[in-house]
């Protein structure tokens, strides 16, 4: 029972076409708007520019409108969704943002979800009216208002309140009955109190958000990112928010969720990807992972760096000016110490090596040649000399070399001389070993922080990087040069007479131009740049992070300004945490705040019952979330001989049953390619692994580690004791599998069920 009390009477039809009449007003308001920024930014492309700081004008209102214009189409669908009907006889309207009327002094006719005072439509209970009288929750289809809820909210209606103090029961219901798409939508309409508490939480510090399977941490995260944007716009724009997630598939169905709220500067990212240039996905060991995501690969990779730095073991002679040169230990080791000592980052202290050894060593030719019969100016000359000698810097080169974070790990990771060198003092045989891999192997995701960590070590070399964007204004100007005169050459065939572009534009306006048409958003920005610092970031699944990729985040964010949601329980990776204490006491000791999420959205109570026995048999207090509804679907077992044979027509009987909804079957890793591979013969319509169709696919096959987040209607899932003794955490995998559904469960296996799913058998 819902302490909604739904009020309609006879008069609701009159009630239903109010509304209707109330909201095709505001559908008309938002195309005014539309048709005026359109009118605006056509405008702005018109303008050709002038001064610099013309242009500049111009580039940054064809920012905004262009903004503005995807912000007002992202909002067309549920454009308004709620009333609030205050003691005051006050009434406002709710939705994706505000419009106001400009002609009646500004009038609000529809507030922002975000807005200060569109909180008690999440908030106010009858308990706790915060002035309101009534809250309704208006449904729409495209333009049309299909529908109402009303919630009186007095002490009448709160004595029959649900005990989970449900906001618009029957509209969030109707929510989580809907059929899923493949695709993650907002809730914006039917946000809950404990939700909206963790939403709108400040800004400052960490805050941690644990809750179990399905209690919409992924939904908070996303609409906290929406709610921060519009509360600290001018912080946030400059610096952009991040939100990581733990796969491409996760990113892909979450994708749609913040453009939908009308917010675009947010970096969606997985951790394989927080490394510019490089996209991490190739599968490794459990093992491999979880040996890679430990904190004291800083030690290895700052050995691995120190290994680089070489002295000869007695000299090596080159020829200079036709003279042999001895380039010798003494001389190798003090520049070398000189050069550590300077505390820089391996490539620019290779700087000082060499200016170490180019003075030393001609003082050395100086001493051939007779140092008394030079001054100094000789002896620059010398040095000078030695510094454009292909063979002199082929050996320092080779002493100490400038490296990139790809082109090091690459050779440490390949090198079995190297990784003893550089893991002797912290890993066995056996963990070396697991670490070894072919040269130029494709990134796996835990290499991403790794690079990151020796980018870290090495640092940029500026003068290199000074000399790239030279060379590029050079070749835009270039470009623009060649784009002018063929533009001159059309107009000289068309009309000699006319105007000429030259006339009005030089290649050097035509090339800041086009600089400035790549105007980027922050986001866009920081996506290539390795040292950018968010003004947020947002970590979901927070809990499969490795040590070494927490080191990258904290890099990424010095303010500490974090949201990291997870559950503990639901950890899957070898090099996850066991505890939110663990992972943040290195970085901000105990000053962090946690908000836990107590209801279950997603998974109905009769899956919870066979999913809970699982939660309890792990080594955790934590409580399984509570359901808010069930499906009147009680979860199937299917024991079977042969999976590929049997497997398959089951597949094919429950994808019939789900009609237009999806399916997932979920397995062990170690069988997804040959069960897999017969489901996708069998069924045509499955999808096997996270091919980035699959989402939009009525089945897909996946394993247990790469349906991390994801939900659909129905879900089998396959051999359930392999799934727990195939990982270190195969208990939380299997929890994970079981909590996906949100309606159907079937369970299919060919031994004895595990202990841990006696309910099922019952
Ligand atoms: N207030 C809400 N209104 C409507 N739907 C909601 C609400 N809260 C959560 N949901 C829905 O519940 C489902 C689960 O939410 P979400 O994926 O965010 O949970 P989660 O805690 O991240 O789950 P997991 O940890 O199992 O991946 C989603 O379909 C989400 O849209």
């Amino acid at each position: 029972m819902s302490h909604a009390r739904d009020i309609r009477e006879p008069e609701c039809t009159d009630d239903l076409a109010a509304e209707q009449r109330y909201v095709s007003m505001l559908y008309e308001k938002l195309d005014e708007l539309r048709r005026h920024t359109t009118e605006r930014l056509a405008e702005t492309l018109r303008q050709t520019g002038g001064t610099p700081q013309a242009r500049t004008e111009r580039d940054i209102s064809t920012t905004m409108h262009t903004e503005k214009l995807s912000q007002l189409s992202a909002v067309e669908n549920g454009l308004c969704f709620g009333r609030l009907d205050l003691d005051s006889d006050e009434r406002f309207y709710i939705g994706r943002l505000g419009l106001f009327d400009e002609d009646n002094e500004y009038e609000p006719l529809l507030m922002d979800w975000r807005a200060p005072a569109a909180r008690p439509f999440y908030l106010a209970t009858a308990a706790s009216r915060d002035g309101v009288v009534r809250r309704r929750h208006i449904r729409t289809r495209r333009r049309t208002v299909t529908d109402f809820e009303d919630e009186v909210l007095d002490l009448d209606s709160a004595e029959q309140g649900s005990h989970l103090g449900l906001a618009g029961e029957a509209t969030l219901l109707a929510a989580l009955d809907a059929r899923r798409t493949g695709q993650m939508g907002d809730i914006v309409a039917t946000i809950q109190g404990e939700q909206d508490r963790i939403i709108r939480s400040g800004m400052n510090g960490v805050l941690v958000v644990q809750g179990g399977p399905g209690t919409g941490k992924t939904a908070v995260a996303l609409h906290r990112a929406a709610y921060l944007l519009y509360t600290y716009r001018q912080q946030l724009t400059k610096r952009g928010v991040l939100v990581v997630g733990p796969n491409s598939t996760f990113l892909r169905y979450i994708g749609q969720v913040l453009p939908s709220l009308g917010e675009t500067g947010v970096l969606l990212s997985t951790v394989g990807q927080l490394y510019p240039g490089v996209d991490a996905t190739s599968a490794e060991s459990d093992l491999t992972a979880e040996i890679k995501g430990r904190s004291s690969m800083v030690d290895v990779l700052t050995a691995a760096v120190r290994d680089r730095q070489q002295v000869p073991k007695d000299y090596v002679e080159v020829t200079f000016d036709r003279q042999p040169l001895r380039i010798d230990k003494r001389t190798c080791s003090h520049a070398r110490t000189k050069a550590r000592r300077s505390r820089k980052p391996h490539n620019q202290a290779r700087k000082v090596f060499l200016r170490e050894m180019f003075s030393a060593l001609a003082l050395q030719v100086a001493d051939r040649l007779g140092r008394d019969l030079l001054d100094q100016r000789d002896i620059d000359d010398i040095e000078t000399e030695l510094r454009e000698d292909d063979g002199v810097h082929k050996v320092l080169d080779g002493l100490w070399p400038e490296l990139s974070a790809p082109k090091l790990l690459d050779e440490l990771l390949s090198s079995s001389e190297r990784l003893y060198t550089a893991t002797r003092k912290r890993l066995d045989a056996e963990e070396r070993a697991a670490l070894l891999r072919e040269p130029g192997a494709e990134w796996a995701p835990s290499d991403a922080p790794l690079l990151d960590e020796l980018a870290e070590l090495l640092g940029e070399d500026d003068e290199q990087a000074r000399r790239e964007q030279e060379q590029q204004e050079r070749e835009e100007l270039a470009y623009a040069q060649g784009v002018l005169h063929i533009m001159e050459q059309d107009e000289e065939i068309i009309d000699p007479e006319r105007l000429r572009v030259s006339d009005v534009l030089d290649a050097e306006l035509l090339a800041d131009r086009h600089r400035s048409s790549n105007d980027l958003t922050a986001a866009e920005r920081a996506a290539g740049d390795r040292t950018w610092t968010f003004g947020h970031v947002i970590v979901d699944e927070a809990q499969e992070l490795s040590a070494m990729a927490w080191r990258v985040l904290m890099r990424r964010c010095p303010s500490r300004s974090m949201t990291l949601v997870g559950d503990i329980s639901q950890t899957g990776a070898a090099a996850g945490a066991e505890s939110w204490n663990e992972v943040l006491h290195p970085y901000v000791a105990d000053r962090w705040r946690l908000e836990q999420l107590t209801i279950n959205y997603r998974t109905p109570g009769e899956i919870m019952s066979v999913a809970s026995p699982v939660l309890a048999a792990m080594d955790t207090d934590l409580e399984p979330p509570t359901s808010v509804r069930t499906a009147g679907v009680e979860p199937t077992e299917h024991e079977v001989d042969e999976l590929d044979e049997e497997l398959p027509p089951l597949v094919s009987e429950e994808l019939r049953t789900v009609g237009d909804g999806r399916m997932a079957v979920l397995m062990p890793s170690q069988d997804l390619d040959e069960v897999g591979g017969a489901i996708a013969k069998a069924v045509p319509e499955a999808v096997v692994g996270t091919r980035p169709d699959g989402l939009d696919s009525p089945v897909v096959v996946l394993s247990v580690n790469q349906t991390k987040g994801l939900e659909f209607d129905s879900v089998f899932v396959v051999e359930p004791s392999r799934i727990i003794e195939e990982s270190e955490h195969g208990l939380n995998d299997l929890y994970v599998a079981l909590t996906r559904a949100t309606q159907r469960l079937g369970v299919v296996h060919t031994g004895e069920l595990p202990a841990v799913l006696d309910e099922l058998g019952e």
